[in-house]
């Protein structure tokens, strides 16, 4: 039989971010969302032109002692570790060669819950290191957007995937995780990230 000529032209897409689809097995997704569901949340109040607003999800920062994290002008404290977490940090840190010591654990208990768009850019964060974000729960559209030719992109995180964002695509892109109003169950999200210890210690 004679070869099929494929006649179609393919643009190739070049992400800026990597993806693991179902990095994480079946049995270790089901030990951390059940960990993930006593970890102590709450939805501060951010400022937004002026006015506060509670943010549209609940999250708490765990990470090692003096690595306190600034978010939206509020400076928030570590939370300790927990196992599953903790164990979670040190596969990341070993497989990909960063040294994670915090973990940003955002909670969307349905499709109106979300995150607008920003760039995980604060000062504290070490400069060379990638940050890595695990998706648990439902499925959620996350997009990219670039900063000067609006170029986007959408990707659906599944249960189970890794997301990679590398080093210094931070200054290019924004990302968000849009309302879904038909999504009705919880999503959890986690991004491992390094900071500089002691950062926001006065001396
Ligand atoms: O929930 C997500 O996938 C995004 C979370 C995020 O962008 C962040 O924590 O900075
Ligand atoms: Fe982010």
């Amino acid at each position: 039989m004679q070869p099929v000529q494929q006649s179609l032209a393919f643009e190739t897409v070049e992400l800026p971010v990597k993806i693991i689809r179902r990095y994480l097995t079946e049995k270790q997704r089901q030990l951390l969302l059940d960990e993930a569901e006593s970890y102590p949340y709450s939805s501060p109040q951010i400022e937004v032109y002026g006015k506060l607003h509670r943010i549209p999800r609940r999250q708490v920062w765990l990470a090692d002692r003096g690595c306190d994290y600034r978010y939206s002008k509020q400076i928030i404290t570590a939370s300790p570790w927990f196992h599953y977490v903790a164990w979670l940090k040190e596969q990341l840190n070993s497989e990909f060669g960063q040294s994670y010591n915090g973990v940003l654990v955002n909670h969307y208990a349905d499709g109106t819950e979300h995150m607008g768009w920003h760039s995980d850019d604060e000062p504290e964060i070490v400069s060379n290191s990638d940050i890595a974000s695990v998706s648990l729960g439902d499925s959620r559209d996350f997009v990219l957007k670039h900063k000067t030719t609006h170029q986007k992109h959408l990707i659906t995180l599944e249960c189970g995937d890794l997301l990679i964002m590398p080093a210094g695509m931070q200054s290019d892109w924004l990302h968000a995780l849009p309302k879904r109003l038909k999504s009705k169950r919880a999503r959890f999200n986690f991004t491992f990230r390094q900071i500089i210890p002691n950062y926001h210690k006065k001396i």
